[in-house]
């Protein structure tokens, strides 16, 4: 069953998360969530950078919405198969213990003063038309993985509102949780959202895991 496929997943992961002494858990309310400190090297923060400010356009939603302010901010697909971005792409699904054919290709994210991304479920909500699509193409989102390439000087936290946390970008953190809960349904306590940038800016890479490997 997908349900147990999904918590199955979820236990595997953390438990490899928890195993590792340069992951620190993040106590939330219902969400399981970690970060990494120093994940990657500035010289690395940098390069990703540099390649999201060179590709950047609007960023996209899979579902329609009224409102023009959703998610302001632009985005880029990193190219897969670039070495620099491969090299990165292992480490991260090497941290997870996810097969780097589950992980969805790399997307860059930047913010500028103003820019915001409201608050949203990164799992699909299996009742939206894009669900049937979804499903041939590797199933649920489990876990996200992120991580902070700058800080901007104020705002641009990301926040899970349900869970209670706030996280400040850290240059080179990155940050992963579960889009599950432990029974392997979607998690309701999983919702978050980044908050406008106030002065500064912020750029992260995010990498979503699927439940099966992923068809592009
Ligand atoms: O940029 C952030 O802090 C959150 C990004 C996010 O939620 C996403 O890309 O799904
Ligand atoms: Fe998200």
């Amino acid at each position: 069953m997908a349900k147990d496929r999904l918590a199955e997943i979820g236990r595997a992961t953390a438990a490899r998360l928890n195993r590792n002494p340069a992951v620190q858990m993040v106590a939330g309310e219902g969400i399981d969530l970690y970060v990494y400190q120093n994940f990657l090297t500035l010289e690395e923060c940098g390069g990703l950078v540099a390649m999201i400010d060179a590709d950047r356009k609007p960023s996209k939603l899979l579902s329609a919405t009224d409102d023009a302010e959703f998610r302001t901010s632009e985005s880029c697909d990193l190219d897969r198969w670039n070495p620099f971005v491969d090299g990165i792409d292992r480490r991260i699904c090497a941290l997870m213990g996810m097969k780097p054919r589950q992980g969805e290709t790399m997307q860059g994210q930047r913010y500028d003063v103003g820019q915001q991304f409201k608050a949203h479920h990164d799992y699909f909500h299996v009742g939206e038309p894009y669900w049937s699509e979804q499903k041939q193409r590797g199933g649920q989102r489990t876990w996200t993985a992120m991580i902070y390439l700058d800080e901007p000087t104020s705002g641009g936290e990301t926040w899970f509102s349900a869970g209670g946390l706030k996280v400040s970008p850290r240059t080179a953190m990155l940050l992963t949780w579960n889009n599950m809960d432990r029974t392997g349904a979607e998690n309701v306590q999983a919702l978050h959202e980044s908050l406008p940038i106030t002065e500064g800016l912020k750029n992260v890479v995010t990498k979503w895991f699927r439940e099966r490997y992923w068809v592009t």
